[in-house]
Parts: structure tokens; C-alpha cells; sequence
């Protein structure tokens, strides 16, 4: 069932906290399988990519606290828990997303709630991560200095988006898949063909590279760096507390 008064459009414009809890709870029953169908698989290659880093900045550190926030099935908090003795919470604001996420991965404590008001304590995390979640919130700006309250002094945030590749050849060929190719896929199998007109849009729309390093520093963030991945379809951001 899409959403009639809404276009991806006004979506994207809003971010309304409603509107995007309703979609991801009508896509969650499909997520995981489209997204894996939609990427090819390379999904599961940026989620490892991230815990990798993840992995080599905590440094071996005994027992590391991380947050995964915008978790949605919980693939990246579930990688994340890979490293040794890490103790992973996740959170989402999705109701539906989070019965298919504690069904997966019932060792993960799985919140319900949003980026903007996480219920956590002040510097209480190592790492902070989400993947392919910030894009869509409400408040971008003020999700980012709740990633930046809840780290302890020298952690880091560890976030992944899509990007619309700059290369011009790579960018004509990803955008007709992007737009063309892949709302037609989705709507085979996904209730809402509404989400997947919005993705395409949300990420054109997002601050990319520099632009949101520049968010995560006018967040409070110390450091900032970004590292393109797959010929710059997506891309993982790292900022230091
Ligand atoms: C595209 S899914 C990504 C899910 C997962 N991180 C992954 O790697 O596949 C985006 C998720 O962000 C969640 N989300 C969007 N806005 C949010 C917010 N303001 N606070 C918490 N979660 C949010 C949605 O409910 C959805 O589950």
C-alpha cells in the first residue's frame, strides 16, 4: 500500500518522522532480500568493509561498546558483534524492521527510538555506526550531535550512504539502473514501490563527501574523513570524537 499524498519529492523535503517509519515498515518485509538483489550482494561487502575499520580503530581495546544506529534487520550491528568481545546495541525507529532484527539476531539488543533523542548516556560508546540510515532523518544535523554526545572522547562514528558516483560515464550508466532499472525490480516484490522512487532521490539530494564532512564537524566532530567504495556507489564516512 504506497502513500498517496506524499511524492518521493515531498519525502525527501520533509523527512517526516512518520512518513519514514511507515515506509521502512511497509518495506521491511522484503528489505533484506531486495537489498541484497538490488546491490548484488555488495551490500553485505560495505557492512564488512565498515567493521573492518571499525575493528582496526578500536585497536584490540577489551569488551568495546558500539551503537548501531538506523539499524533496520540489524546486518550491520549483527557484523559489527563479529568483533571480539564487542557488546553491540542497535536501535531504529521501525517497529517492523526491529521484528525481523530481534528474529535474526536475538544476542543484539535491539532499541526502539530515533537518531535525534537516543536514550543512551552521555560518552557511554566506542563506536557509533549506521548504515544507510542518516540520509533519512528528520534532522540530520541534530542526529549527528546525538552520535557525537553518546561517544566517549576519541570515538568514532562510523557511517555508511550510497553515493551517485562522480566519474561521468560511471555516474550515466549508475543513473539509469538507479532510477530506471531499479524502482521496476522493487516493485515486483516490495508492497511500497513509494520507497524505492524515494531512494534514488534521497540520495541525489544528500550532502555527499565534503559536504557532509562538513555536517559532521559543524556537529562537534574533530576529525572527519570519507573513503568512496565500488567505484563510488557508496561511501563510508569516519569521524572522530
Ligand atoms: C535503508 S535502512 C538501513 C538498515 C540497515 N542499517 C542496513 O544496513 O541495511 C534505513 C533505516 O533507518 C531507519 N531510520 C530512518 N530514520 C531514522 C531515525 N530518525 N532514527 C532511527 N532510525 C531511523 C529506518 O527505519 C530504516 O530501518
Amino acid at each position: 500500500m504506497s502513500q498517496p499524498r506524499e511524492t518521493a519529492k515531498s519525502l525527501n523535503k520533509t523527512k517526516s518522522r512518520s512518513s519514514i517509519r511507515t515506509m521502512f515498515d511497509e518495506v521491511a518485509p522484503t528489505y533484506d532480500f531486495l537489498n541484497h538483489l538490488l546491490s548484488l550482494g555488495i551490500d553485505n561487502y560495505w557492512r564488512a568493509a565498515a567493521t573492518a575499520r571499525a575493528k582496526k580503530l578500536l585497536g584490540g581495546k577489551t569488551a568495546p561498546r558500539i551503537l548501531d544506529v538506523a539499524t533496520g534487520t540489524g546486518d550491520l550491528a549483527a557484523s559489527m558483534a563479529k568483533i571480539p568481545g564487542a557488546e553491540v546495541t542497535a536501535l531504529d525507529l521501525s517497529p517492523e524492521m526491529l521484528v525481523i532484527a530481534r528474529k535474526k539476531y536475538p544476542g543484539i539488543t535491539f532499541h526502539e527510538g530515533y537518531a535525534e533523542k537516543l536514550p543512551f548516556d552521555t560518552a557511554s560508546f566506542d563506536i557509533v555506526s549506521a548504515g544507510f540510515g542518516v540520509r533519512n532523518f528528520e534532522n540530520l544535523e541534530q542526529g549527528m550531535r546525538e552520535f557525537q554526545r553518546v561517544l566517549k572522547p576519541g570515538g568514532h562514528a562510523l557511517i555508511i550512504e550510497p553515493m551517485i558516483p562522480r566519474n561521468p560515464l560511471v555516474k550515466k550508466f549508475y543513473l539509469i539502473y538507479f532510477k530506471k532499472v531499479l524502482p521496476k525490480i522493487a516493485a515486483l516484490f516490495s508492497k511500497s514501490t513509494f520507497a524505492y522512487d524515494y531512494l534514488p532521490h534521497s540520495v541525489e539530494h544528500f550532502p555527499q563527501t565534503d559536504a557532509f564532512t562538513v555536517v559532521l564537524k559543524k556537529t562537534g566532530f574533530r576529525t572527519a574523513e570519507y573513503f568512496p567504495m565500488t567505484f563510488e556507489t557508496s561511501i563510508l564516512y569516519v569521524a572522530k570524537k
